[in-house]
Parts: structure tokens; C-alpha cells; sequence
């Protein structure tokens, strides 16, 4: 099937005497049958007669049904994911290797802070017993052995502990280990530590060249009392004193670190969430899925699979690093690794909640930062105040700080450094006696808390595009499919969804002569159920904008509030106040079954912003939506009545969006998008139509469900001329035929309710009249909203146009009733008799003679004439019918006059608009017997003669002109007030 070029001429080129009977007899009547049901109305786009077999589309040929689940979604969502991951490779790699880079460098600083002449045991001894030593003012000794007691580095130690507490802390020589294990049976209670010095290094006696402790030179051991520290303790022990000591200053910095340094080292995994959410928010991807009947939590899901898989592989690696850059050694790596991982779930969720903050990915920096911030923030602050120092926190205290997931994995991280600094390690074993044990379990209960706030906030605050669930939504059973569905529309007063004639809409308060703007329309002849598919009442919607950006200066923008509080009169600059901007006000439309409704407007005038209120992604500030028989979430209600939780999916199953921009994914081929979205929708082919098994003659009924879904998608591609490319990469398609894919996927699935925003922007003329002919031909069955700017557009698809300005809805009703009361009026075009220049003598003769009768077949030449035309009494003979008529144009082949229809209100005198119309129009045949007449009788001078409407676009420009002048005179008068 293909669609030819001569099937495309247009419908309104110029107008034969044969449309405009067409067009007189349209005219006469006063409430015209809306639109015909015929599905192959082609002579509507101007796109001539098809031979219907091989013109049916997609949805005419199958049946089709959407019965999404979450668990198709799901799937296909995670496999898109993984698709673009794969193919997104460079980015996927980077993501991934962030944190191990970042883990690279903690073992660069570990390496190059010991220093070369470090020098460490390495097996670890066993503590000096199991007796206890509570008392810090009574452990008075530090044994040591192994060395004289004239060592430096005696003295050194010495020195250390007089400075940290005065008199407190002695040195006490022992002759060797056993004696000072004894001694230390004898009295623990006056023993702080004991050093066995394994003997002096071979360059004893030359202090470190870095400048480092003298410890640095010696081969020692530190016993200490295992049980004297409880897990509290042991950062502040003497134990933890001496052995910051001994082991050197560079390398105790390095322990301190590695806590903040893990937790720095997770900012990749937020940032990488956050990112994806705000570019899919901003790019209205996420919507777009959500109009096409995706639920946001197989959504999130397979998001945070991604993530956390992809953090599985990061913490191993990360592990990896910690291990062999010998950071930890003694430590069971698979309780690091699980520490790391369930933190890395709480980092995936904070991710989400940034994207809840700032929806712009262009701010993913800022939140990122934020998120930085409070992580090691709050992890500092509590190691600071909680655990630093002497201070005692009790184990509630630290369970609740370790709700904090930072402030876990943050002291687990540093006392796992500190336990291996003393040549220890945690282990199964050990596990619970310190804080790894607690901060394990308490992480694993982060994870769950923080995924459930970032799953609620995302729900309550979806940003700009989304539909805003209530705060209590998951307390409803409706939410989790539990109970009947209850559709609130049955709660609305009867004829808002189901009125016997099209509504006439309030229009703006202000607007003149408002009865004659709307068409009244005749809809007795839809069935009841086929009325108002779509159907709006009062919508509204008001955006706040500001304050200024001075407000939010840290610190200086709360003094400003305070002390220079932001106001709604300034509207400009740093401190410009907040500002309320009305841009939909009170919008009335109803689309009905098997209609397009065109809908116009200049730019700014609301058309996206109605839109989105219809499909239910923008909430609206007052008014009631109902679409298909369901009452929107966000609308009014006549009652107390709820909206069920169900009713945005119960909509979307029968919606088909294609929004104005697309929100496509670069990385997929055409056929995978198709695919996704076929899996996001539910949709299944049931069978063919009766129509489809004749266009198939080769395929049987017998065909796989499967291989009958590709057949449909295939020709839904075919439809918009996508089939040749179908598998090459939507990044390598022209803005044409992306948009050409978005319509596609908004006729996917056979939806009942089409919202079309400006679908053919940046097509070639050729391709736009393709996809008018799709839209043609796909309008049975169906109520499609289309929003365009052009004019031409508007003309051949809307069996109605609704023009917007400014936010209120100026007209409604067909092309024709537009042009008719808003037009020029009518254009009489005719055409100048010509001789040749040879035969001037000839014609003189001949006009003399008032005999016009000439020998054409001998005369006339086309290309070498001289004007025969009597312009003085043709243009008489027009002004006597139409005495406002004027010329318009004027060629040495053509003159076209302009026949007014549409009257000033003085000219009208005290008609209505409509019946002076009417008086216009009925002097058109008396105009054309007048011309015919004269014709005849080879006066004038006329070789044909031609009738046209005005063009939509002129209605278009003339209503603009008049808004504006309105706007302009209230605005004087409001001045002069
Ligand atoms: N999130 C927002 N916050 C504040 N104002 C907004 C927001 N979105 C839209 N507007 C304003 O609402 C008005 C209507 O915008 P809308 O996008 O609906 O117009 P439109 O008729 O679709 O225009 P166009 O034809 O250019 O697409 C504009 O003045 C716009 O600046």
C-alpha cells in the first residue's frame, strides 16, 4: 500500500462555480448535522478517494484491545533499561567505575601518607587478657619491653601521654613479655597498655625523612584489654591513643577519612538516578508513558533494579579496591560488601527524592550537592557531638541516629579503619560486639524507609507533569485495586458529559456579542453514548510564579523575606514578588465520538496547558474533565465523592497521546519503541477485522498471537511511512519522521480518546498530508483533539475549530461558520477576455459595434493579448449586489473583488450578526444570474467566473486583530478610569 501524490491535492485551492453550489446550499442551513460518520470521509483532508482495501490502516484492520499489567510493564520496562544501558555504553562504564576511581584514590592517599619506611607487624597477637580495666584515672602504666628505656622513641611516647593527661600515664620498662603479662595480671587496674618492641629497624637511629613519628622506624606490638573498651569506647580509648600513636600521623588521617571518603564515593549512584529521572521528567518521556497507561510503580521498580544491580557490581568492585590496596585486610570483605550495598540502596532512593526537589536536570547538580551535604553532613555532626569526645550515646540514641543511613555505614566504616589499624578485623565473630553489627541491620531498615519515602514523595509532588496523588493515597484501597470502581462522573450533574446538543460555551465574560460567536449543533442524531468523549467545563488554570531569585540567596534571601518581603507589584528583577498569571479561564469544549475538533491559538494562548489538564498530567486550578464517562482526578465534583485511584489507568487504557515534543528514546529502533509502548499499553490483537481478512488474503486466522501483534505494529509503522527504517535508531531520524513515530504511538492500541498536540510541526508538506490522511482515515470510532498551527491543517481535519486566545475560548464551530461570521466574506474571481495585440484594429471595431462576439479560435492568444475586460461595468454590476464590495486584486489576467458578509455592528443596524449574514448570502445567486446574463450576451468581457470563502487563516488574523483591539480599548479604558 502506498499513498500517491495525486491522491494529495488540497481541499480549498480555488473554488469552481460546482463548490460553490455546493458550498450555497451549506450555507442556508442554520443548525447544520455535525460531521459524517463515514470512515472514508478522504474528500475532508483534501486527499481524493483510495481504493479501500489497500488504504486501511492499522486499526482498521485488527482488533485490538489494551489490558495493561504491572507486570508486562515491568519486564519491558527493565529490558529497555538494559537496552540503553548496553548501548549507552560509555556513560553505563563511567557510572559504574565513578566510585571505584574515587576508591583508587583513598589507597593512593593510604600509600603515600605511610611512606616508605613504615614498618608494622603483621600477624595479629593476642590481647593481653580478658580482665577488666574500667577506670581511666587507675590505669596509670604503659608497659613496654623490648627496648631501653634512653630509646627516643621512650620518650617520644612519654611525652605524648604527659601532654594528653598530666601525670596520669607513665612509661614502666619490663624485661620481656611475659613478665609485663604478669605484672599487668597483678594490677590490671593501673595498666593502660603494653608495647612489645620487636627490636629497632635497621636505621634506628635516623629519624623518619618525612618528618613522621619516630614509630614509624620500629617492628611493635600493641596488646591491650579486649574487653576494657565496650564498642562506644574504643574510639575514645587510650588503647585507640597509643595506637594512633604508634602507627603515625599520616596513616591515623587516613582512618579518620575512610568513613567520609565512602560515603563521598556513593555520589555517583544519586547522581545517576537523579539524572535519569529529571531528564525523563523534563523530557515528558515519564509522562508520556504515564498517558500511555503506564503505572508508576512497575516504573520506579525498574528503576531502582537498574540502579541497584548496577550497584551490586560497584560495591564489589569497590571491595575489590579496599582489599587490594590493602585499606582492609583482616576484615570478612563480605560484610563490607553488604555494609556498602545497603547503603547504596538508600543512596538510590535519595536519588529519587532529588529528583522530587529539582525536577530540571540542569539543577541535578545542586540536589546532588544537597544530597552530599546531608549525608556526610549529618554522618559529621553525629560523630562530632554524638560520638566524639567522651560523650556517651545510649544504644536507643544510636539505633535512632542510625536511621540516618549515612551516620551507619559512616561509623561502621570508621571502626571497622580503626580495628584494622590494630591489626584486627571484623568478622562473623566479633560482628556484634561492635557497631558493623547494628549499623547492618539498621541499614537494611534505611533502605526500606528511605524507598518508601522517595516512592511517596514521588507520588505526591510528580512536578510540573503528573498527576499528584492525594497525601493519604496509600492508605486508600482503591490504590491497591481493592474494592469496586467507583466512576464519579455518575456523581455529576447528567448533561455534563451527556448533553443533547453541543454545548454553547460561557466564553470570556467580556466578550462582545458572544451568542453569535459558537455554532449551535445539532447532536441528536449521535447516540447518546457516543456524545462528549471529551468534555470540559470551566476548566481553569493559574500559575505562580517567583519570588525573584534574591530570595533565595542562602542566608541573605531569609533576612530579605524577612525585612523585604516579596510583593505581587514587583514584577521584575532579583525581588520581583510572586506572581499569579490566569492562562486558561474557564475553558467549555466537548469533542464527540468519530470528530476532530481543530483546535487554534496563537502562541501562549493555552492549547498545551488545556491539553494537559484533559489528559489529567497538569492539575487544573478549577473546572471538571470528564473523558470517556470518567470524571478526571483534579476536577471539581458535584459531591463529596472521591475519585478512585483507578480512574486516571481506567482512562488512559482507551487514550492515545502524542505530545508536543516528542518523547522518544534516542537509543531504541523504531520497532523496539513500538514495541515498548505496545507491552506499556497491554495491547493484544484479538483478531482481524472483517476488512483485514480480506486485505490478508494470504494470512489465515490461525496466526500466533504474537506473530498477529507484529503484523498490527508493523502496519502501524507502515501507516506513517516508518516501515523501511523501522529498525535503525530513532537518533538517526529527522524531526519529521520522529514525529511521525509519536503519532503513531498515539493511534497505538485503537484508542477511543486522541490528543494530538501540533503533530505535524516540522513535516514537509508531502509527509503532513500523509499523516493527515492517517488521521482521516483512523477518525471513526474515535474523539481526537488536535492542536495545530496550521491553518490549512485545521481546515482539512476539524470537522469543528475551537480558536483560543488568551486563555478563553473566542469561537467554536465549523470552518464554514467561521469563515461565514468571521471571514473577508466571499471572493469573486474573475477572468479577462484577451485578444492579440495584432487584432487591436479588429476589437475596436468590434466594441464600437458593442458586439463582443469575436472569432476566438482565431484570435485570442493566451500569452500575447491585450485586456478586452470592462472593469467600470462588471464592478457596477458587483456593487449593485454587494454595494460594500472592493477589489482585492487586480491583474492584467484576473480581478477578484471582495464581497463583504460580516458587517460592523453599524452596518448591521440592530440585526444580529447572523442574520445579517444571511441577507449577504442570499444576494450571491442574484449576483450570479446578473453575471450569467451579461456573460451570455458576451458583455463584459468575462471569460469565467470563480467564488471562494475566505480562508481560515483570515478568520484566524481577523479574530486576532479584533481580540487585540478589544484588549487595547479595555486597557485605555481602564487607564482612563
Ligand atoms: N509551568 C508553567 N509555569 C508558569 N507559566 C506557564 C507554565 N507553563 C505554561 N505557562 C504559561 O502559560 C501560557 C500558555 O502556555 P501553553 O504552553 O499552554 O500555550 P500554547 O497555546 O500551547 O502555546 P504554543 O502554541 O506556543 O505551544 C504561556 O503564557 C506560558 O508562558
Amino acid at each position: 500500500m502506498s499513498l500517491s501524490a495525486q491522491h494529495l491535492a488540497p481541499r480549498l485551492s480555488t473554488s469552481s462555480s460546482a463548490s460553490e453550489s455546493h458550498s450555497l446550499h451549506e450555507l442556508h442551513s442554520q443548525e447544520r448535522p455535525l460531521m459524517s460518520h463515514n470512515n472514508n470521509n478522504n474528500h475532508k483532508a483534501g486527499l481524493g478517494e483510495e481504493d479501500p482495501v489497500s488504504r486501511l490502516t492499522a486499526q482498521a484492520s485488527f482488533n485490538v484491545v489494551s489490558q495493561p499489567t504491572a507486570k508486562q510493564q515491568l519486564v519491558a520496562l527493565t529490558i529497555k533499561n538494559i537496552k540503553i544501558r548496553i548501548r549507552d555504553l560509555a556513560q553505563t562504564i563511567n557510572a559504574v567505575f565513578q566510585p571505584v576511581w574515587m576508591m583508587l584514590v583513598l589507597v593512593f592517599l593510604h600509600l603515600s601518607a605511610k611512606g616508605p619506611a613504615h614498618h608494622m607487624s603483621t600477624t595479629a597477637l593476642p590481647f593481653l587478657s580478658d580482665k577488666t580495666c574500667v577506670s581511666t584515672t587507675a590505669c596509670t602504666y604503659f608497659g613496654y619491653t623490648g627496648l631501653p628505656a634512653t630509646d627516643p622513641i621512650i620518650s617520644e611516647l612519654s611525652g605524648f601521654f604527659t601532654a594528653s593527661e598530666p601525670n596520669q600515664v607513665v612509661p614502666k620498662f619490663y624485661a620481656n613479655e611475659a613478665a609485663m603479662t604478669a605484672a599487668y595480671d597483678a594490677s590490671p587496674i593501673n595498666f593502660v597498655v603494653g608495647v612489645v618492641f620487636l627490636g629497632p629497624s635497621t636505621n634506628l637511629t635516623t629519624p623518619s625523612p618525612a618528618g613522621g613519628s619516630a614509630a614509624e622506624l620500629y617492628q611493635y606490638t600493641i596488646l591491650a584489654n579486649h574487653t576494657s573498651y565496650s564498642d562506644h569506647d574504643y574510639f575514645k580509648s587510650r588503647f585507640a591513643t597509643a595506637q594512633d600513636n604508634f602507627v603515625g600521623l599520616g596513616s591515623s588521617i587516613n582512618q579518620g577519612l575512610n568513613a567520609y571518603y565512602v560515603i563521598f564515593c556513593f555520589q555517583a549512584v544519586w547522581v545517576g538516578v537523579l539524572t535519569v529521572l529529571a531528564e525523563e521528567k523534563k523530557k515528558k518521556i515519564r509522562m508520556a508513558m504515564t498517558m500511555m497507561g503506564m503505572h508508576r510503580d512497575p516504573y520506579l521498580i525498574s528503576l531502582w533494579l537498574m540502579q541497584n544491580i548496577q550497584n551490586l557490581a560497584i560495591c564489589a568492585l569497590m571491595v575489590m579496591i579496599l582489599f587490594v590496596g590493602r585499606i582492609f585486610t583482616n576484615t570478612n570483605a563480605f560484610i563490607v560488601w553488604v555494609l556498602l550495598i545497603l547503603f547504596s540502596f538508600s543512596c538510590t532512593a535519595f536519588g529519587t527524592i532529588g529528583a522530587v526537589l529539582v525536577a530540571d536536570p540542569k539543577k541535578s547538580n545542586t540536589a546532588s550537592f544537597m544530597i552530599l551535604i546531608f549525608t556526610v553532613g549529618t554522618f559529621g555532626i553525629c560523630q562530632a557531638l554524638a560520638f566524639g569526645g567522651t560523650k556517651q550515646v545510649t544504644p536507643t540514641a544510636e539505633t535512632l541516629l542510625y536511621l540516618l543511613p549515612s551516620v551507619a555505614i559512616g561509623r561502621a566504616i570508621a571502626y571497622i579503619s580503626n580495628v584494622e589499624a590494630a591489626l584486627g578485623g571484623v568478622t562473623f565473630d566479633n560482628l556484634m560486639s561492635g557497631p558493623c553489627g547494628k549499623a547492618l541491620y539498621m541499614l537494611a531498615v534505611d533502605a526500606v524507609l528511605f524507598t518508601f519515602i522517595a516512592w511517596y514523595l514521588d507520588a505526591v509532588f510528580p512536578g510540573e507533569f503528573g498527576n499528584a496523588l492525594p497525601f493519604d493515597f496509600f492508605l486508600r484501597p482503591s490504590y491497591w485495586g481493592f474494592g469496586e470502581y467507583q466512576n464519579a462522573a455518575e456523581i455529576l450533574p447528567h448533561d455534563l458529559h451527556r448533553s443533547t446538543e453541543t454545548v454553547t460555551p460561557a466564553g470570556a465574560p467580556d466578550t462582545k456579542d458572544h451568542s453569535d460567536m459558537f455554532e449551535k449543533v445539532n447532536v441528536s442524531h449521535i447516540p447518546v453514548e457516543d456524545r462528549s468523549i471529551i468534555s470540559a467545563r470551566g476548566i481553569r488554570k493559574v500559575y505562580t510564579t517567583g519570588p525573584g531569585w534574591g530570595y533565595s540567596v542562602p542566608l541573605a534571601g531569609l533576612f530579605a523575606r524577612i525585612f523585604y518581603p516579596p510583593k505581587s507589584e514587583r514584577k521584575t528583577g532579583a525581588f520581583s514578588g510572586v506572581q499569579r498569571q490566569e492562562v486558561v479561564k474557564g475553558l467549555d469544549l466537548e469533542v464527540h465520538k468519530n470528530e476532530i475538533l481543530g483546535f487554534l491559538g496563537h502562541n501562549g494562548a493555552g492549547k498545551t496547558t488545556s491539553l494537559s489538564i484533559i489528559m489529567g498530567m497538569v492539575k487544573s486550578s478549577a473546572g471538571s474533565v470528564v473523558v470517556n464517562g470518567h470524571l478526571m482526578p483534579g476536577s471539581d465534583t458535584a459531591g463529596s465523592r472521591k475519585v478512585d485511584m483507578r480512574t486516571l489507568s481506567e482512562v488512559q487504557k482507551t487514550m492515545g497521546v502524542c505530545p508536543q515534543h516528542d518523547v522518544l528514546f534516542e537509543t531504541l529502533t523504531a520497532w523496539e519503541t513500538v514495541q515498548l509502548y505496545a507491552t506499556i499499553k497491554g495491547v493484544k490483537v484479538l483478531g482481524r477485522t472483517a476488512a483485514g481478512s480480506v486485505a490478508s488474503s494470504g494470512s489465515n486466522g490461525s496466526q500466533s498471537p504474537k506473530a498477529l501483534l507484529d503484523e498490527y505494529l508493523d502496519r502501524l509503522l507502515d501507516d506513517v511511512y516508518l516501515k523501511e527504517k523501522k529498525h535503525e535508531r530513532v537518533a538517526t531520524y529527522s524531526g519529521g519522521m520522529k514525529r511521525k513515530l509519536s503519532v503513531a504511538l498515539a493511534f497505538l492500541g485503537d484508542p477511543k480518546v486522541v490528543l494530538l498536540d501540533e503533530p505535524t510541526t516540522g513535516m514537509d508538506v508531502f509527509t503532513r498530508k500523509q499523516v493527515w490522511q492517517l488521521m482521516q482515515d483512523s477518525k471513526a470510532g474515535r474523539a481526537i483533539l488536535l492542536t495545530t498551527h496550521s491553518m490549512e491543517e485545521a481546515d482539512a481535519l476539524g470537522d469543528r475549530i475551537a480558536i483560543l486566545s488568551d486563555g478563553h475560548l473566542q469561537t467554536m464551530g465549523s470552518s464554514l461558520f467561521l469563515k461565514n461570521r468571521f471571514g473577508l466574506g466571499y471572493r469573486l474571481s474573475l477572468e479577462k477576455r484577451r485578444v492579440m495585440l495584432t487584432d487591436q484594429r479588429q476589437m475596436q471595431v468590434h466594441r464600437n459595434n458593442n458586439n463582443l462576439e469575436i472569432q476566438a479560435t482565431n484570435v485570442l492568444d493566451e500569452n500575447y493579448g491585450t485586456v478586452l475586460f470592462d472593469e467600470q461595468s462588471t464592478t457596477a454590476i458587483v456593487q449593485q449586489h454587494f454595494p460594500d464590495a472592493t477589489i482585492d486584486v487586480n491583474t492584467a489576467t484576473d480581478i477578484t473583488y471582495v464581497l463583504p458578509t460580516t458587517g460592523t455592528v453599524e452596518q448591521r443596524n440592530g440585526r444580529s450578526a447572523q442574520e445579517y449574514i444571511q441577507d449577504k448570502k442570499s444576494a450571491l445567486p442574484a449576483l450570479f444570474a446578473h453575471l450569467d446574463s451579461e456573460i451570455a450576451a458576451n458583455r463584459l468581457g468575462v471569460k469565467s467566473v470563480g467564488l471562494s470563502l475566505t480562508t481560515l487563516e483570515e478568520v484566524f488574523v481577523s479574530l486576532q486583530e479584533q481580540e487585540q483591539a478589544e484588549k487595547i480599548a479595555r486597557e485605555e479604558a481602564e487607564n482612563n478610569k
